[in-house]
């Protein structure tokens, strides 16, 4: 068996088949041998540079059991091995594995597997089970070339959690083997911030890209740093002060251009571009992040596949926000550089009563619609997320779409970096501390009180928020509730910037409250580390939440997260049972529904009275919360199962 490198054992692999059959815990598989092949046969795949043919071509979902046969029946060996059908409980086809004769009837029942946490965290089937089989054989070694398309990622750019995950999983993927290449803009402001770009080297590679009217022309920066390439696409629109998209007087009017730039750009890199001497070509797979990167999989289906390139490249839509989508009048449709023919894609039609005047059709151009409608794959950030956005409510008016697709919608739960976010060595804090020593913790919460001006009182309850400040964020119910939450004996720090109207009550709320409440106008990100240190407590009332990250990072540093119940809070926090034995505990928080004052309150009072008088439920919930895995290891080996069923189908257009 030494030579069996790979073993193609999913034909129609889980993701092909209806949602309820394929979870973790519903499907039991059973092997049949009514059309046994009785063969001797080995596989002789070289699965690590060419996955795409290896185990994708020969693992296609779409491929029959006849494909399949016919190809074993090319290889012969002597060593004895049987082919079995397996089946699940409804008799489903759901893939054939080589079985050597010795083992058949240990077999013959395959109990199912074991559920983790993380396992739960995600809808994604689990890792193939080829090295489950009982000899050592089997080493599934496969590396992927894996093109990040992103606004922002840290710490080169940053306005909140997107940057954070594209600045971290394209690492945790670079570390388990890949070749991984991030693509974002190269973000020039004339201030200190500049210095992030640093380290990148003009590639000297001008790219004319073909939209707007005319060839506009980019440039490509590089930086190799933690093994991942990242590339910086440079143009005069992405000079200027301000964040991403906007500054003091609004969003910028141009950003339709200019993430179209960014699109076209990502998809001639892996072409053009000789990183450490050779290009990643045409076999790439793209993760297109939010609206921003959504013209990726467009551009693939309707400008390079037709001319015969990047038809064994594939592309998976990773939604953080479906609020924001890119829409724009349908008008601009032209200057996208995209054949008219394919208009369809980024249709979008208003509502009647979204349209704002008489004649107005309500007819746009949609870019996030462009790709659901186009990518192989979808991936949301938290599995409570990825079922939210296929509801009315949730949706944002492509929850049908979102349904139509929900066979290849997956949800995968953010990691963290916890090499950034670790309280035992950040930079940032006053002082250190461990799940083994918390006293540190005590220390950065009196830094704290006396940087925000506050009385130094150890034991009165210091609540933080950090955060956008938009609707997204709950702001309005913070604002409803914070009269009576002054009453109580506590402390309230609130970290954000955006919103003009929440930015004001911010500073009209600490003049009424100035012994309570700070309101810290900003975006600082020491500052953010110095509130999640120092707080006891860390609201997140989030109308919606794709998965949110400063719940995780509060976790970690054991500050208690208090969050309405909503997509990725609802996933990340276990709420607080006073009846259950400290030591079966599993709870690192609380969670509150509906998204009331009342039931805010309700959960806000319970944590304060915890901490004033159960002191030991409440240290169980910071070790809890501490001690938890939040790396990216988890979700990251849940993308590469992704990955790999996005490379093993043909393309969805
Ligand atoms: N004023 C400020 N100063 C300093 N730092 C600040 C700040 N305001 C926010 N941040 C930081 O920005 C990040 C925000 O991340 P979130 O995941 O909470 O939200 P966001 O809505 O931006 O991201 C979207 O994408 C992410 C990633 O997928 C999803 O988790 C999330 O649900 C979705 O809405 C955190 O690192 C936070 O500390």
């Amino acid at each position: 068996m030494d030579s069996l490198q790979l073993v193609p054992f999913l034909l129609l692999h889980p993701s092909s088949l209806p949602p309820q059959t394929y979870t973790n815990s519903s499907l039991t598989r059973k092997f049949r041998f009514p059309t046994l092949l009785k063969t001797k046969t080995i596989f002789s795949v070289n699965a690590h540079a060419d996955a795409g043919a290896g185990a994708g071509a020969a693992a296609s979902s779409q491929d029959g059991p006849f494909a399949f046969e016919d190809q074993i029946s090319h290889h012969k060996d002597d060593k004895a091995l049987v082919l079995a059908r397996e089946t699940d409980d409804f008799g489903y086809l759901v893939g054939f594995r080589l079985i050597p004769e010795s083992g058949l009837e240990e077999l013959m029942t395959v109990p199912p597997p074991a559920t983790t946490e993380e396992d739960s965290s995600s809808d994604v089937v689990g890792k193939p089970e080829v090295a489950d089989t009982e000899e050592e054989v089997v080493k599934i070694n496969v590396s992927y070339n894996i093109v990040f398309v992103t606004a922002e990622a840290a710490p080169y750019s940053k306005t909140g959690g997107l940057a954070d995950v594209c600045g971290s999983l394209p690492i945790a993927l670079a570390s388990r083997g890949h070749r991984v290449m991030v693509v974002t803009p190269r973000y020039i402001h004339g201030t200190s911030e500049d210095l992030k770009f640093a380290g990148a080297v003009d590639l000297d590679h001008c790219t004319k890209i073909f939209c707007f009217g005319a060839a506009q022309e980019i440039g490509f920066y590089h930086e190799y740093r933690e093994g991942v390439d990242w590339v910086f696409v440079d143009h005069p629109s992405f000079h200027r002060s301000g964040n991403p998209y906007g500054d003091k007087y609004g969003t910028f009017g141009d950003n339709q251009f200019r993430f179209t730039l960014l699109s076209h750009a990502a998809c001639e890199a892996p072409l053009v571009l000789p990183l450490g001497g050779f290009t990643y070509g045409e076999k790439c797979l793209f993760l297109a992040n939010d609206w921003h990167a959504s013209l990726v999989p467009v551009l693939l289906a309707a400008k390079y596949r037709p001319h015969g390139v990047y038809k064994d490249a594939r592309s998976i839509l990773v939604i953080h926000n479906i609020a924001h989508q890119g829409v724009e009048p349908a008008s601009t449709y032209s200057n996208l550089g995209l054949p008219t023919e394919w208009y369809g894609a980024l249709e979008w039609v208003f509502p009647t009563w979204a349209r704002t005047h008489a004649l107005d059709t309500g007819e746009a151009v949609n870019f996030l619609k462009g790709a659901v409608v186009t990518a192989d794959r979808i991936v949301t950030v938290s599995k409570g997320y990825s079922w939210e956005i296929t509801t009315s409510e949730g949706g944002c008016g492509l929850h049908e779409l979102l349904s139509s697709r929900r066979s290849i919608l997956n949800g995968i739960t953010n990691g963290i970096d916890v090499t950034e976010w670790d309280p035992s060595c950040d930079k940032h804090i006053a002082c250190n501390y461990s799940v083994d020593d918390l006293s540190g913790k005590a220390k950065c919460k009196i830094f704290l009180q006396e940087e925000l001006g506050f009385p130094l009182r150890p034991d009165c309850p210091l609540i933080g928020f950090i955060g956008r400040l938009d609707y997204q964020k709950g702001i309005d119910l913070i604002r409803l509730t914070m009269p009576e939450l002054m009453e109580a004996d506590v402390q309230f720090v609130m970290l954000g910037s955006g919103n003009p109207v929440y930015e004001d009550w911010m500073r009209a709320t600490e003049s009424a409250y100035k012994d309570k409440f700070r309101g810290w106008v900003g975006f600082n990100v020491p500052i953010s580390h110095k509130i999640t240190a120092g707080c006891d407590i860390l609201l997140m009332p989030s109308a919606f939440e794709p998965c949110g990250l400063n719940q995780l990072y509060a976790m970690r540093y054991g500050t208690i997260p208090v969050v309405h119940e909503t997509g990725g809070l609802r996933d990340t926090v276990h709420n607080f049972n006073p009846y259950i034995e400290e030591s079966k505990a599993e709870s690192t928080g609380w969670t509150f529904s509906p998204l009331t004052k009342e039931s805010m309150l309700a959960a806000l009072r319970y944590a304060i009275q915890t901490y004033n008088e159960h002191k030991s439920s409440w240290k169980g919930l910071m070790l809890r919360g501490m001690t938890r895995d939040c790396t990216w290891g988890n979700a990251a080996s849940q993308y590469e199962q992704v990955i790999e069923w996005a490379l093993g189908d043909p393309p969805y257009c």
